[in-house]
């Protein structure tokens, strides 16, 4: 297995800048107000000191209005800042947040078939839900709570140097312990939380399996080994994030002597500079409270650096999903390559990792209005071939081409009317019909979707759904038959009115009425259209332009059906023992 690509530092700066330079006045607002929660803050400390300096003077009452005028006007201008501050923070960060976990499906569905299987489920689910919360909880949370920790750290600093910049120097003796502190933590912690993450995706990679192979598991009675993976893996999980609670509790108490070491130098700078006359109590009492706030936000700070870190790495996951898929690309580009005409196929070949070739050196040429079936026996590679001809595997060696463009690259269309693809599992998605149906043309009217129903002759067995089009159907609704769900998909073939279509189903027996219906309906699909057909039963092929024979992955014959009958050579054989019923492909 290879996990999908992560993107890199740059790559995740780049997509923070996009975020924050593509509403510059936004961003100005959020660190306008930010700044000025900060500022707010700082009116506790210096209304104390003046308190402080009014009683060591023996001032009457009145030298109280100042400071409670100052702290009434800060605590109600820290809190409209604050609350602004959040909110326009909010509305710069969620929205692009919102729509991540859209994007990397999006993307997902956008890489070839090989590249996902070859990550493995469990690596997409856990990005698309782990990684993503990790991101959403920090932009909602943690990125507010560190930018205005921050930005309180520089301006209580500044306040600091304000009363006597020998304050400020003595506030800074904490920074060389802190900074070695987190020093230590990151490079500690860095390593345990991707450890963590890690081990959260083999966890779920291994139920998957589990929940997958459920039948399987049951029928074999493998629950002991099934059951002692996912503890192994959950084990796994569990130390890791032992691990990283010492970590971080080592982290807090070294952070504890910064704090002593900081609050100590400024009490003794300050009794030093009250001595000398140069500072009064006062300010002396407002630098010590400026440093005792200034705990909050320094573990503020250090706290998020690593939970920011974390969703850093999430977004990087999640980027590199999108960094592989590359961008979508438009109608006009399909549009383009349809018009240059045929689907070409040089030299190409094809295996799946870690095993043999099974497809080998294959040339087919598929014009518009053409049908080329192939055929051959179980596993001689025609589902693969069909895959790498729809573009939905790339090949190993050799080029596949429609009108100067890959059909990979034209499947990263988002509507892509290049090449519809139709496999032996046609997946019926949880919604009504006109839902799946929809799927290939969003737009597309009642009257529009009846009309491909009738087409494909799918018309009447709809009509006899609870509430025809609009029967829930797929998880949680009404099963189909894998009949139905076949014949769906073929309407929905002719809705996305695709040049090429890939047929390789197999779902009725031959000679069967379902496979007479199946049969007409992808007749229609396919007219006027060029059309590869994996022929799972002979009398699919016979009627093609052109069939191709294949044998371990290569193309032993091709030619059409009277031809090949004619040569006497394997489609002969292959076609007298079918019709004799003495073989059945799949
Ligand atoms: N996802 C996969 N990973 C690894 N090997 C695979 C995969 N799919 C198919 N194969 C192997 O590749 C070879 C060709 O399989 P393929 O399904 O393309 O043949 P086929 O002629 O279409 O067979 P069938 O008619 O049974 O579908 C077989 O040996 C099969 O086991």
């Amino acid at each position: 297995m290879t996990p999908l690509p992560v993107a890199a530092g740059r790559e995740v700066a780049r997509y923070a800048w996009r975020v924050v330079s593509r509403r510059p006045w936004l961003t100005l607002a959020v660190a306008a107000a930010t700044v000025a929660a900060s500022v707010a803050g700082l009116g506790g400390p210096i209304a104390v000191g003046w308190i402080v300096d009014g009683i060591v003077s023996h001032a009457g009452a009145r030298a109280l209005i100042a400071p409670i005028a100052l702290l009434a006007g800060c605590a109600a201008g820290g809190a409209g800042a604050t609350w602004a501050s959040g909110a326009l923070l909010a509305a710069l960060v969620l929205p692009p947040v919102g729509g991540l976990r859209e994007d990397v499906i999006d993307a997902a569905l956008r890489l070839p078939l090989d590249r996902l299987e070859d990550a493995g489920a469990g690596d997409l689910v856990s990005r698309t839900t782990g990684d993503v919360e990790q991101v959403t909880d920090a932009a909602t949370g943690a990125l507010g709570a560190f930018l205005s920790a921050a930005v309180t750290i520089a301006v209580t600093v500044v306040g600091l140097g304000s009363l006597d910049w020998r304050f400020a120097l003595a506030g800074l003796l904490a920074v060389p312990i802190q900074a070695w502190t987190l020093r230590w933590y990151l490079r500690e912690a860095r390593p345990i939380y991707a450890a963590a993450r890690a081990a959260e995706g083999a966890r779920t990679a291994t139920l998957i399996e589990a929940f997958g192979a459920l039948p399987a598991i049951r029928a074999l009675r493998l629950r002991d080994r099934a059951l002692g993976r996912i503890t192994t893996s959950s084990a796994a999980a569990v130390d890791v994030e032992l691990a990283a609670t010492r970590a971080a509790t080592r982290f807090y108490g070294r952070l504890n002597v910064a704090e002593f070491v900081g609050l100590g130098a400024i009490l003794l700078v300050g009794y030093a500079l009250v001595r000398g006359h140069a500072v009064g109590i006062g300010a002396a009492t407002t630098a010590a409270l400026f440093f005792a706030g200034l705990f909050g936000p320094v573990n503020t700070v250090l706290a998020v650096v690593d939970q920011l870190q974390q969703a850093a790495a999430g977004l990087g996951r999640l980027l590199g999903v999108t960094v592989a898929a590359g961008p979508p690309i438009d109608e006009r580009e399909v549009a383009g390559a349809v018009a240059g005409g045929e689907l070409v196929a040089r030299d190409v070949s094809f295996r799946y990792p870690g095993g043999r070739t099974v497809v080998e050196g294959v040339n087919l040429r598929i014009e518009r209005g053409h049908r080329i079936a192939v055929v051959g026996a179980t596993g001689s590679g025609k589902s693969t071939l069909a895959t790498l001809i729809a573009g939905l595997r790339v090949p190993e060696a050799g080029t596949v081409v429609l009108g100067g463009r890959s059909p990979a690259r034209l499947a990263r269309a988002r509507r892509g009317r290049a090449i519809a693809a139709i496999s032996q599992e046609a997946h019926v998605f949880a919604g009504t019909v006109a839902d799946n149906l929809r799927l290939a043309d969003p737009t597309a009217t009642d009257a529009h979707l009846r009309g491909c129903l009738v087409a494909v002759g799918a018309d009447a067995w709809v009509d006899r759904l609870p509430e025809g089009l609009e029967t829930i159907v797929g998880a949680g609704g009404r099963a189909l038959s894998r009949h139905e769900a076949q014949h769906l998909a073929l309407a929905r073939a002719l809705l996305l009115d695709p040049a090429f279509v890939i047929l390789d189903e197999a779902t009725a027996e031959a000679g069967s009425g379902d496979a007479r219906i199946l049969d007409e309906a992808a007749r229609v699909v396919m007219r006027g259209r060029g059309a590869l057909i994996i022929a799972h039963r002979l009398d699919q092929a016979a009627s093609a332009d052109e069939i191709l024979v294949m044998s371990e992955g290569r193309i032993v014959e091709r030619g059409a059906h009277a031809q090949l009958l004619a040569a006497g050579g394997g489609y002969h054989r292959l076609w007298s023992a079918w019709a004799d019923g003495r073989i059945q492909l799949r």
